[in-house]
């Protein structure tokens, strides 16, 4: 695994995706570990290049590593469709991890599936600023310890799309949006609430995704994930097919 420190987060570059995926797992074991009484809150990523890691969180050694008891799963975005339907991210986590791990039920904060989408974001936000104990997010006070990105060829991230009116959003926490090019109405967290967080890590891997992941560190406009940032630290989580050109 290499590491280069760069204007826009650090990069992990790991030789190939299993590589990857074992080293983001040792990564966040790490993280678990920096504040041993506190509970660990990790937003987690839809799609499926995260889906190798949850099924390896849920296999030796990380089973038996990760303090299940005291982390608290949260979601960056969501399909707004029913919890069973094929799409449904948190369908997916619950298949490939929750329902594979001792993580108490209490602890695991999917978004609402039901009502309006609308209706759906504003109970999300509650909740989160429940747990959060406070109405506005503040400097040095994360609301999430992790949250896990994705992204997409296009540069989007979560749901944030491009050319959508969600990227001007600034206040709330979560928002509905519909994407043009992707199925579903959405539920995402917002550029605020993903900055609220101690690590911003994006995980990408394979070939198809190395001129997004160069465009964003590029910091091209066009990319909705061009303008993620974090309270704390953004670091790459890559394999080596989706590594940038290194800067000359
Ligand atoms: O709900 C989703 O699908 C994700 O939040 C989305 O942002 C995903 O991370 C990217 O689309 C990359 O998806 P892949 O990992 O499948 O390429």
């Amino acid at each position: 695994m290499t590491e280069q420190n760069t204007a826009t987060g650090a990069l992990h570059i790991s030789a190939t995706r299993d590589s990857l995926m074992h080293d983001l797992a040792d990564w966040l074991v790490k993280q678990t570990l920096q504040r041993p009484e506190a509970p660990f809150r990790i937003a987690l990523s839809g799609g499926s290049t995260p889906q190798h890691l949850y099924r390896l969180m849920t296999e030796e050694p990380y089973v038996s590593r990760f303090p299940w008891q005291r982390m608290q799963f949260f979601l960056g975005d969501d399909r707004f469709v029913p919890h069973d339907h094929a799409d449904s991210n948190y369908g997916m986590m619950r298949r490939l991890l929750f329902s594979r791990v001792p993580v108490p039920a209490e602890n695991i904060f999917p978004m609402p599936d039901k009502g309006t989408a609308e209706q759906a974001a504003k109970e999300y936000e509650a909740t989160l600023k429940q747990i959060y104990r406070g109405d506005a997010l503040q400097a040095g006070k994360p609301l999430f310890d992790v949250n896990l990105l994705g992204l997409g060829t296009d540069g989007h991230t979560a749901s944030l799309f491009p050319d959508q009116p969600v990227l001007q959003e600034r206040t709330a926490w979560v928002a509905p949006c519909v994407p043009p090019v992707a199925p579903h109405t959405r539920l995402t967290l917002t550029y605020p609430a993903i900055h609220a967080s101690r690590y911003v890590i994006f995980l990408v891997e394979g070939a198809d995704k190395k001129e997004a992941v160069t465009r964003v560190r590029a910091q091209d406009p066009a990319c909705p994930a061009s303008a993620v940032t974090s309270a704390g630290d953004l670091i790459w989580f890559l394999d080596q097919p989706a590594a940038p050109a290194p800067q000359n």
